[in-house]
């Protein structure tokens, strides 16, 4: 349930509140040169079956809802994100290294195995957010610990910023994963992400992939703003 011809980072993250335009902007997209994102919003509003129609258009697809409960439960959510057979799928690294090592376990007996990635903190959140949860210390001092006990569980990867790719890349090796949200090229709106880097900055980095939002499906052209940043990348 892979497309192996897509060599693109670029994954867009359809985040609308019916299936109609995720569809429509899915229709003109090309999958050799983006995946896509369903989250949320979108999952929350229509379900399963529109996983299944953008893997008939050929994508491979991130399901991105960031699992964070007990063991079993996040485990067997996990479970039921391999039987969709999407490509990548999400939990929250601060669920902790139990929760992670029972969704890895999961996906084991699974015959199609997503890649499972540990958010670690999200890329909306500054120094600022983290001391309002009683955590005094810098992001990146967070994410490298998560990334850390994220590939202590035997996950794939990690969600964090492109700030941050360099020192998990230090500290996890370049086989570990990094994707990427938080991405806006210069001059577009940061909205509410804090840790952001550009598009050609966060190649530049070493991501593995970026997930790229509203720059793209709020674009007056979105297929064409995909277009110009997948050919961005591939021009250096
Ligand atoms: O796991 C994610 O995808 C995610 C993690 C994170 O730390 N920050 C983050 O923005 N995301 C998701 O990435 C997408 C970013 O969208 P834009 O901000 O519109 O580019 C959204 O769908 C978020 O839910």
């Amino acid at each position: 349930m892979t497309s192996p011809t897509c060599d693109s980072p670029v994954v867009v993250a359809l985040d609308f509140p019916s299936a109609a335009p995720a569809i429509e902007l899915a229709q003109q997209l090309d999958p050799s040169q983006c995946r896509l994102k369903v989250g949320k919003e979108l999952f929350t509003s229509v379900g399963p079956k529109v996983v299944e129609s953008l893997q008939t258009l050929g994508f491979d697809i991130f399901l991105d809802l960031k699992f964070h409960d007990i063991p079993n439960t996040c485990a067997k959510a996990v479970g039921a994100a391999a039987d969709l057979g999407v490509w990548m799928v999400n939990v929250h690294a601060s669920g902790g290294l139990r929760m992670m090592t029972a969704a890895r376990d999961e996906l084991q007996k699974k015959s199609h195995q997503p890649l499972l990635i540990g958010v670690t903190v999200l890329t909306s959140m500054e120094q600022s957010d983290l001391a309002d949860i009683g955590l005094d210390i810098e992001p990146l001092t967070q994410v490298e610990r998560l990334a850390r006990l994220t590939q202590t569980a035997g996950l794939d990867g990690v969600v964090c910023s492109a700030q941050e790719v360099g020192l998990i890349r230090e500290a996890c090796g370049a086989d570990f994963l990094t994707v990427t949200p938080g991405i806006r090229p210069a001059g577009s709106e940061q909205g509410d992400q804090r840790r952001v880097l550009t598009p050609q900055q966060a190649q530049q980095q070493g991501v593995s992939y970026m997930v790229i939002g509203r720059p793209i499906t709020q674009a007056k052209n979105p297929a064409a703003a995909c277009a110009e940043i997948v050919q961005s990348l591939s021009a250096r």
